[in-house]
């Protein structure tokens, strides 16, 4: 049992490329198993930043619930200006196309099912994390956005800097993406699922900016939505840290209460 907290097994779950990989942690059968599912950030380009990113909080998680799944999901990334030849050319929507396949390979694979899955998704993946959520209802009973970013016009709005890699990763027409994500988003009367928005005072790269920004539209289309601010240390390190585990244990809780509920 034991390794199963340490050693993933790396699967693919696309046929076109080898960062459409994710790590499954897969301890518990049952098809009523709760699951974990990580979508690492880095600005849909940054090559040090990979699925090892929702290591630590996946493994802080799993010996606490032996009805919990994990994933985590690297997907094609844009090319970075500090990796010229690293060979990689994403442009959206290969990001999240592949998120959306590896999630889709989850349920259908694994039973993963939307009513017992908590999605966590860090800074670009937390962006990720909510057009899937726009994209096919909801996504999960529980979207946690940690460091998020949640609107690329407001974005580059604020720092002018970032446009660069906003281009690179979603080309000339960026100011369109968030007009799709947001018509879709998931009403909260319709299922749509819970909503913590974390972010750490710490953040270097990301003012609370875009959470609370995020946070008003949400609740404005009915959704349950908790803010968590606080010193969590710095953007790469939150995710890392023992208050994201402390919030994705609260949500999982919450559902276990819900499901006793309604047997
Ligand atoms: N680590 C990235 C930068 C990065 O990830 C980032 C920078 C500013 C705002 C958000 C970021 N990441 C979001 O996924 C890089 O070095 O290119």
């Amino acid at each position: 049992m034991t390794a199963t907290f340490n050693t993933p097994q790396e699967m693919p779950y696309g046929p076109a490329h080898p960062l459409q990989v994710l790590d499954l942690y897969r301890q518990c059968s049952d098809p009523d198993a709760y699951w974990v599912t990580f979508i690492h950030g880095g600005a849909w380009s940054d090559p040090e930043m990979t699925k090892s990113g929702g290591h630590p909080l996946i493994r802080s998680l799993l010996p606490k619930y032996p009805r919990l799944n994990a994933a985590s999901i690297n997907y094609r990334l844009s090319p970075h200006p500090r990796y010229p030849s690293n060979g990689n050319a994403a442009k959206h929507p290969d990001h999240i196309d592949d998120v959306r396949l590896a999630l889709s390979f989850l349920q259908e694979r694994y039973s993963m099912r939307r009513e017992k899955t908590v999605l966590v998704g860090h800074s670009a993946g937390a962006y990720m994390a909510f057009q899937v959520d726009a994209g096919c209802g909801a996504a999960a009973a529980v979207v946690v956005g940690i460091g998020g970013v949640y609107h690329l016009g407001r974005l580059v709005e604020e720092y002018a800097d970032y446009e660069g890699f906003v281009e690179r990763a979603f080309g000339g027409g960026w100011r369109q993406v968030d007009a799709e994500g947001l018509a879709e988003v998931e009403d909260g009367g319709k299922g749509g699922g819970r909503v913590v928005l974390v972010h750490s005072s710490q953040d270097e790269l990301l003012s609370f900016g875009q959470s609370r920004y995020w946070a008003g539209v949400l609740r404005g289309r009915g959704r349950v939505v908790k803010e968590v601010y606080g010193a969590m240390g710095n953007h790469n390190e939150a995710p890392k840290g023992t208050e994201l585990v402390g919030v994705v244990e609260a949500e999982l809780e919450e559902l276990e209460m819900e499901s006793a509920k309604g047997n």
